[in-house]
């Protein structure tokens, strides 16, 4: 597997461990007075802004990724701060973030596993806002062993990590090439000792614990490598 070229020296205290290559939880990466800024202005957007999906609701910023390419938009300057200072820990191999996700969770909601796919760079970091929530990774389909293996998500489930309001995530290499992620469409969280970024992330909660979860926003900031500047390379669909 490839490996990316990796964060920044300092980041290197960061790595959990525990999970697969590769994982960085910074908690506290963005201030109080920065989160409430950034939820501010995530909710002046015009309500045309928002998309319901069903368990969540986002607004997609810098454009819609494309296997032709993104048809870039400019990034608004509160969200173009974090992209640049994303970006300059190294997160995507020298690359800049252009692209970023706001995906608002209520308590009950949340998204089936999924993988980003080929239309980024192999690398999703995440700042999350309000509330807590519970990310857990689950093994493909395909890589379960030996005929007549159970395929519930049950027995996919590898491992969860804590995500706490403030804190930045770095996702890459098998965590983002091979493993699955998702959140589970529920209003409480149980510690367990899957929970692989514990203590870093709990705080005073130990494994047992039960955390109730409020409202979530995060942002997924990405580096979409195929952009194209006008319309008029798009061709036939
Ligand atoms: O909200 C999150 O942390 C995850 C969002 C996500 O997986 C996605 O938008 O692809
Ligand atoms: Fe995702």
């Amino acid at each position: 597997m490839e490996h990316s070229d990796g964060m920044l020296e300092e980041f290197k205290t960061f790595v959990v461990q525990a999970a697969q290559p590769t994982v960085y939880y910074i908690p506290d990466f963005i201030s109080e007075d920065e989160e409430a800024y950034l939820l501010e202005q995530v909710y002046k957007s015009p309500i045309p802004k928002w998309t319901q999906l069903s368990g969540r609701r986002l607004q997609n910023w810098g454009g819609l990724p494309h296997p032709k390419g993104m048809l870039a938009e400019k990034m608004p300057d509160w969200l173009q701060k974090y992209c640049d200072r994303i970006s300059s820990l190294n997160a995507f191999s020298g690359k800049m973030a252009n692209h970023v996700l706001v995906n608002e969770y209520k308590p009950g909601e949340g998204i089936m596993p999924h993988v980003d796919g080929p239309l980024y760079h192999p690398t999703i970091t995440t700042i999350s806002m309000g509330s807590h929530t519970l990310l857990d990774f689950y093994k493909p389909l395909s890589s379960t062993q030996g005929p007549g293996a159970p395929q519930t998500e049950e027995s996919r489930y590898q491992f969860s990590l804590l995500v706490r309001p403030r804190s930045l995530l770095v996702l890459q290499d098998h965590m983002y090439q091979t493993l699955l992620h998702g959140i589970q469409l529920c209003h409480q969280d149980t510690l367990t000792d899957k929970v692989l970024n514990l203590p870093s992330a709990a705080g005073a909660a130990v494994v047992g614990d039960t955390l109730t979860r409020g409202t979530r926003v995060s942002l997924t900031i990405r580096h979409v490598p195929k952009v194209i500047k006008t319309k008029l390379f798009l061709g036939k669909k």
